[in-house]
């Protein structure tokens, strides 16, 4: 409980200037974050913020390494006058504070650890080496050291405690009462959100709330989702083995989701939640109607638009959207935002940030077509 006390001193003590400008978001994978960072994208244009990209023709910070400041573009020269920092990266408190402001708000999102799994293992699944080895999911979790092999760390961190190893700690760790304190300590001390997947619209409204945004900014259309046929179901046994074979993620989420119901029950209050989220869900019905010609995300060869095509991965068929035809200027803007996916749409905030460089290889011009 000392834990969660101070969780919220802190938020008391640091009260930033609102709308809060400045925040650093770690992009955990598979979590819904790029919608989270599409969200982020478009409020940067929206106030003319400063963005810290990934250096050069890199997409991410660096990871799986850990964060260095030196992996944001201009840094040398900019120091901490960047506003928003949302690319996937494997966090280092220290250097991160060298890039950001000190006013900085810190927040990040946590999905279930079962889910997460079985998102993973589609995703990366001819990447990883565990995954590979495997049939499908319930096969590596029937006996996850048969295909897990501890001198392939680097690049079997998808497939166990991948939350744990994305905020900076070491998947491989002993679970041990005193170290796993530790680390939720830790990242209580550096992080004033938490947000779960799991509840994305409730997250939604919180951050709102947080940050003294509007809703208009936290409105989205779901990202980086998958078709049903590649989404696979997972057996009694394989969810109750991901609770111990990823035991480091289950203590991580399940102290998180206690705190976010916490959080929410002393700030806005679940009748108001309810409210809130019911306002979100219908500006976003009422934006997919004026954008989207198909009322559900589609496969990619049914995007019209090849340069809207989202990035694709392992046996995960992710999906996208078209857009409706013949929009005025103003609404195609709103809608292009909302749907582009966060390859194409980085680099085009980043030829915009930096005109003078080499553009990332996904650059297009996204608004004027
Ligand atoms: N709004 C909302 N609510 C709930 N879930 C959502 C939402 N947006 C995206 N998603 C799901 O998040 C998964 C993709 O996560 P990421 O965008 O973090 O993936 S990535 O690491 O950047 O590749 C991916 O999960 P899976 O479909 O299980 O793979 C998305 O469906």
């Amino acid at each position: 409980d000392s834990l969660d006390l101070c969780f919220f001193c802190r938020l008391h003590f640091v009260q930033p200037s609102y709308p809060q400008m400045n925040v650093m978001f770690l992009k955990t994978h598979k979590t819904a974050s790029s919608t989270v960072m599409n969200i982020l994208f478009r409020f940067a244009e929206k106030h003319n913020l400063t963005l810290a990209l990934p250096a050069g023709q890199s997409y991410h910070l660096g990871y799986p390494h850990r964060f260095m400041a030196q992996f944001v573009e201009g840094f040398k020269t900019m120091g901490q006058s960047y506003n928003i920092m949302c690319n996937h990266m494997r966090f280092n408190l220290p250097e991160v504070r060298k890039v950001m402001p000190n006013t900085t708000t810190y927040f990040s999102i946590m999905r279930n650890p079962i889910s997460l799994m079985e998102s993973s293992y589609a995703y990366n699944k001819f990447f990883t080496p565990a995954f590979r080895r495997s049939k499908d999911v319930n096969e590596f979790l029937a006996s996850p050291w048969t295909y897990y092999n501890m001198s392939e760390y680097r690049n079997n961190v998808h497939a166990r405690n991948y939350m744990w190893f994305d905020f900076g700690y070491d998947n491989n760790a002993m679970d041990t009462e005193d170290y796993v304190q530790r680390v939720l300590a830790e990242i209580e001390q550096a992080f004033q959100l938490m947000l779960l997947t799991d509840y994305f619209d409730e997250s939604m409204v919180l951050l709102k709330e947080t940050l003294g945004w509007e809703l208009d900014d936290v409105v989205y259309f779901k990202l980086n989702s998958r078709s049903q046929d590649t989404i696979k179901s997972m057996t009694p046994e394989s969810k109750e083995k991901v609770k111990e074979w990823c035991s480091l993620d289950w203590k991580l989420y399940q102290h998180f989701n206690r705190t976010f119901w916490r959080r929410i029950q002393e700030t806005i209050g679940l009748e108001k939640l309810d409210q809130e989220v019911n306002i979100l869900r219908m500006r976003q019905k009422e934006l997919m109607e004026l954008c989207l010609l198909d009322p559900m995300p589609i496969d990619k060869t049914k995007i019209k638009d090849k340069k809207l095509q989202p990035f694709q991965s392992g046996r995960a068929n992710i999906l996208g959207y078209n857009l409706k035809e013949d929009m005025a200027n103003e609404t195609l803007r709103t809608c292009l935002r909302l749907i582009t996916p966060e390859l194409q749409y980085m680099s085009y905030l980043y030829a915009r940030q930096f005109p003078e460089k080499k553009r990332k290889s996904t650059a297009f011009s996204l608004w004027r077509r």
